[in-house]
């Protein structure tokens, strides 16, 4: 694979009355082509600046972007029209015509361009075939719901066959069931088309679902990214592993394991899963070979891109030295043990 869209120590500042605000603080990162990255922070990461920076609505103070063979730091302004061309956008409030149809808001970019109606139609009707409204062509967006109307909206974004769709907090608006929907469309768009996707975020959830790859902002930075699977694994930055706790609900809160420990008198030990055969049952056995009582007391284990994954809260109980030596064990079989100590 290679990068698509690539970013270069690009860092964005706004000087404001009240002084400057560093809204993307250099970040290098780049984007696989047909990959699907998501880019996860909260209000205020710099999540929407970045956005700005990929689609050349805004250059940075610094560094470079590139996005297919295109510098856009080093484009005049009627090159970066054709950039922001072929690139396809959808937003959290749907931004579609009210005015206009269903077909008529697909239409719109084809009409922009400069299709011809007979190949304009034939365009508008297989997308809304695809996004499964070709029964609503003829109605108003008011008509719609919100799950309907993101549907329009993205049978619009790919009207002109990008190369890269941005979606901008797409899910935000959405109920969790018509989330799950919208999802698993731009999933089908990245698969049939192989259409490369930045997913902006503030919802664990989403990136959960379709990325491949994740990306976390904080104040500005990318703090953390790789493989969705190897972040929610094993999370390295606080930020992260917020975000992570999120979606699994697999390591018990500070005040579940309050309760745990006034319940459960032996030593608290959680540990993630493997997505190896057999974990549970080399972490029992490790543990029945050192005479050590273990019960499961908190936990979770569910799948991430067909992988296993989780925690599991124990009691351990029997001699101190033998609970050591099980851990030791485990440690040598390179099973990770968190001890959760007494607050
Ligand atoms: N045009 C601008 N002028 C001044 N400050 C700005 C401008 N655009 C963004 N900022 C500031 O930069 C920081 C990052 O904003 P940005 O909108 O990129 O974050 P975000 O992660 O997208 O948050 P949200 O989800 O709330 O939009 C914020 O502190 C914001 O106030």
């Amino acid at each position: 694979m290679s990068a698509f869209v690539r970013l270069e120590n690009v860092s964005r500042h706004y000087d404001t009355p009240s002084g400057r605000v560093t809204a993307v603080d250099d970040v290098s990162l780049e984007v696989e082509e047909g990959e699907i990255l998501g880019v996860i922070g909260y209000s205020g990461a710099g999540k929407s600046t970045l956005v700005r920076l990929i689609n050349a609505l805004e250059l940075p103070s610094s560094g470079r972007v590139i996005v297919g063979d295109d510098e856009l730091t080093a484009l005049p302004e009627r090159e970066l029209r054709r950039v922001r061309g072929q690139i396809g956008m959808i937003f959290q409030q749907f931004n579609l015509f009210h005015s206009r149809t269903v077909a008529g808001n697909v239409a719109y970019p084809l009409r922009v361009a400069g299709v011809g109606a007979a190949e304009r139609d034939r365009r508008v009707a297989e997308l809304l075939d695809f996004v499964g409204l070709l029964d609503k062509a003829h109605a108003h967006p008011e008509q719609l719901s919100g799950g309907q109307k993101q549907r329009v909206g993205i049978a619009r974004a790919l009207a002109t066959q990008p190369r890269l769709l941005l979606a901008d907090e797409a899910t935000s608006a959405l109920d969790p069931e018509t989330t799950a929907d919208v999802l698993a469309l731009l999933k089908r768009v990245n698969q049939e088309f192989g259409l490369t996707i930045v997913v902006i975020t503030h919802e664990m959830e989403a990136i959960r679902a379709i990325a491949d790859r994740v990306a976390v902002m904080d104040s500005g930075r990318v703090v953390e990214h790789g493989d969705v699977y190897d972040v929610f694994a094993n999370p390295s930055t606080a930020a992260a592993s917020r975000f992570v706790r999120t979606v699994l609900h697999d390591r018990p809160s500070a005040s579940t394991l309050e309760r745990l420990r006034a319940a459960h008198p032996g030593r608290l030990v959680t540990i993630p899963v493997q997505d190896r055969p057999a974990f549970t049952t080399l972490v029992a056995r490790t543990f029945e070979q050192h005479r050590v009582g273990d019960t499961i007391v908190f936990g979770g284990i569910s799948e991430l891109q067909n992988r296993a994954i989780g925690a599991l809260t124990y009691e351990l109980t029997g001699a101190e030295s033998d609970i050591d030596a099980a851990l030791a064990a485990l440690a040598a079989d390179g099973v990770v043990t968190i001890t959760e100590d007494a607050a």
